[in-house]
């Protein structure tokens, strides 16, 4: 029989009862069903409810399950919560982005980081993006296998690196920013998830994150700082956070707020659209049919370029429609809130300091909303299928409040990385290496993804 946790002020203190998901463990609750076979787990949340109970350890989550609810918690009533507990753990290494303050405060540093991402500052980030696909496609040799997920990690934080820090900074900034961002991006997972006791241990992941943060911000602070007295500021994304004025109060933000949003903007943009890509080109070569109608319309665009562009992005439609895919089916897991007041969610009623969490991944897998789910099929995402799309059911960029300021920059990164990689190479997989989807940083990772470059014949 299926296990109901609530009941009169049952679960710390939640009115109404809510099925608890299945496969829970003592002491370490789902962890172990989530970590073992997280689309399993995750999939079966929508049948068992329209909210459902998860244990993160012994701490209760309530997960509601449908496009309504969804949107109640992220945007009718956003006001009503705050960013959850695993959020509050990164706050040594995000001090108080936008990923993790709240109130006022995050508001007024929502409305100075938006404009950075204008359509006319994403055209000169899209010069950035071509130029280093472009410069990552001639490093490759025919033939050569290459880690892809790796690949695109390093693409992704060096296009971001030069967003933020333009391209005539030394190679100082550059480097830094390589070595110490996938150590945080590996370790702080961990360090989310893991008890905050084993955070002052001095076993080498508490060292190598320790001085990863360190090194990071000791050298943007210096960045930011001497940017602060330059006469000529570059045209880059660190200039237009120094610059932003509150159009309400004519502020701006000061160092160490300046510091804290472009570590944040280094982490919550460069993990997330390298999964993407790393996971596209793992669809295309297990799609081949796929893949021909991508490479057919990347040469008719290109017409023989080698290299993508800003201004071909509207022509690439069915690539929009082939990342479209992949973000449907390689969505974050869960997105953490927690209420600050009482909140009424389908009945139930959620006193403050609840854990909530709202899951793209369980919405994208719901046959109701994207009939076999499991099917890679870009031509849902068809033109002609527009009016029928499930809009609500489709949030890999989050909705409401926190919707993701950089989801125009990512797709275009998307679109220009593959169009420039179709436009030289296909990608196959190396036999006898078979991924598996990993439960890391609460997003969908490959457990690895080499694969073999082979010179595309036209
Ligand atoms: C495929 C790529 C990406 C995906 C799937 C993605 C996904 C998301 C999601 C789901 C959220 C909402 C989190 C929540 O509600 O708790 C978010 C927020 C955020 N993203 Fe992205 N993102 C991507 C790329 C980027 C890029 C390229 C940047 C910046 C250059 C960026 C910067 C941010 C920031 C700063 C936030 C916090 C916003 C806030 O809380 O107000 N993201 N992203």
């Amino acid at each position: 029989m299926a296990e109901i946790a609530g009941g009169s002020r049952g679960v710390r203190g939640v009115s109404g009862a809510v099925p608890v998901a299945a496969r829970r463990w003592p002491l370490v609750g789902h962890v172990f069903s989530l970590l073992r076979d997280p689309h399993r787990f995750m999939t079966s949340l929508s049948v068992r409810g329209d909210v459902v109970c998860i244990y993160l350890g012994t701490l209760p989550v309530y997960v509601p399950t449908t496009p309504e609810l969804v949107h109640q918690v992220l945007a009718t009533d956003a006001n009503k919560f705050e960013k959850g507990m695993l959020f509050q753990r990164l706050r040594p290494l995000l001090g108080n982005g936008l990923a993790v303050s709240g109130g006022d405060y995050y508001r007024r540093q929502r409305r100075l980081v938006q404009p950075s991402f204008q359509r006319v500052r994403i055209a000169r980030y899209a010069e950035i993006m071509s130029e280093l696909a472009g410069e990552l496609v001639s490093s490759w040799k025919p033939e050569q296998v290459v880690g892809v997920d790796r690949s695109m990690q390093d693409l992704a934080i060096a296009v971001a690196g030069r967003a933020l820090f333009s391209t005539d900074l030394d190679t100082r900034v550059t480097s830094e920013i390589q070595r110490s961002v996938p150590v945080l991006l590996q370790d702080g997972s961990a360090r989310a998830l893991t008890p905050k006791l084993l955070e002052k241990l001095p076993i080498s992941w508490n060292r190598r994150f320790d001085e990863a943060i360190g090194q990071l911000r000791r050298m943007v602070s210096e960045l930011v700082r001497t940017m602060r007295t330059d006469d000529v500021r570059p045209d880059d994304l660190l200039s237009a956070l120094i610059s932003a004025r509150d159009e309400e109060t004519g502020e701006s933000m000061n160092d160490q707020q300046v510091l804290d949003e472009v570590v944040t903007l280094l982490i919550a943009g460069t993990q997330t659209t390298a999964l993407a890509l790393a996971w596209l080109f793992h669809e295309l070569a297990r799609h081949p049919e796929v893949e021909r109608r991508l490479h057919a319309e990347i040469d008719e665009v290109l017409g023989g370029r080698r290299r993508a562009t800003f201004d071909d992005l509207p022509a690439l439609t069915y690539t929009r429609q082939v990342a479209n895919e992949v973000l449907r089916r390689y969505a974050p897991w869960l997105l953490m809130r927690r209420t600050t007041e009482e909140v009424a969610l389908d009945g139930l009623v959620l006193p403050a300091d609840t854990e909530v969490a709202v899951s793209p991944y369980t919405l994208h897998h719901d046959s109701r909303y994207f009939p076999e789910p499991n099917r890679f099929d870009p031509r849902r995402w068809a033109p002609d299928r527009d009016a029928g799309l499930p809009r609500k059911a489709f949030l890999p960029f989050g909705s409401g409040l926190h919707h993701c300021p950089g989801h125009s920059f990512a797709h275009a990164e998307i679109a220009i990385t593959v169009a420039t990689v179709g436009s030289h190479y296909k990608l196959v997989p190396v036999p006898g290496r078979r991924v598996r989807m990993k439960m890391t940083a609460g997003m969908p990772y490959p457990s690895q993804l080499a694969m073999r470059v082979i010179p595309r014949s036209r």
